[in-house]
């Protein structure tokens, strides 16, 4: 599996050209891109700026040699790079297992071309599938958010850490709900319909913004276009 993600970490680097501003998404596959990025950045001395989704992509750039801006410092992102948990056959994503939903979906949603590193396991039929929809929300409406999302049909927990007593605070200190949907009929219906609810931040189902998919597979890297 490790082989799988480093593949397509390899072969997102294909995207990369000089002069160029590249979101940075967050977890175990984006962070063998972000230090591949960081060796070509050196021995091709190219000028290129990573925007982070999350503290984890921040300081793995910052350790990997990336400069590093922020998205008020820069008028375009020409590509963002990012996991995900699934991906469905229309490229529709469900992202957020990291808990960075949030600002990924601000960054990736701005980049000229979205690409998205996964493995195999990632695809599936309909999304939900597998994965529940993570949920940002501010913390005082966490329970009343998880009472409404039973008329979508789903049973939401709230995410508990782990070295942490109590929830999981995301980076813009807000809680996690974990939505398991009985089916998601529509992805880009239930992405917008969900943040209408008040109190939620953002959820992570990424309908109709993935351009590219990269997919590790025993038989090479598949690269999915919408
Ligand atoms: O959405 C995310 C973080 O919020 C991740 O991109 C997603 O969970 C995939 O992670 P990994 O590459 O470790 O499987």
């Amino acid at each position: 599996m490790e082989e799988l993600k480093k593949a397509v970490a390899k072969e997102a680097l294909s995207f990369v050209d000089d002069d160029m501003v590249i979101g940075l998404g967050t977890g175990s596959t984006t962070a063998y891109f972000i230090k591949l990025l960081g060796e070509l950045i050196r021995e091709e001395e190219l000028e290129v700026y990573g925007i982070p989704t999350s503290h984890q992509s921040r300081l793995l750039a910052i350790e990997s040699g990336i400069p590093v801006i922020s998205l008020d410092e820069t008028d375009a992102i020409d590509i963002a790079v990012d996991g995900a948990d699934e991906v469905d056959p229309n490229l529709n994503l469900i992202k957020g297992r990291g808990a960075a939903l949030t600002m990924e979906k601000i960054i990736e949603y701005r980049a000229g071309t979205f690409i998205v590193l996964v493995d195999e396991s990632k695809l599936v039929e309909r999304l939900g599938e597998k994965m529940p929809v993570p949920i940002e929300v501010i913390p005082a409406a966490w329970r009343a958010i998880a009472e409404e999302l039973e008329v979508f049909n789903a049973k939401a927990e709230l995410r508990m850490g782990v070295k942490k007593d109590g929830p999981v605070i995301t980076d813009n200190g807000n809680f996690i709900l974990d939505a398991k949907f009985e089916r998601i009929e529509d992805p880009l219906d239930m992405e917008i319909e969900l943040n209408t609810i008040p109190g939620v931040v953002e959820n992570g189902i990424f309908a109709d913004i993935a351009d590219v998919v990269l997919v590790g597979t025993r038989d090479g890297v598949k690269k999915l276009e919408r």
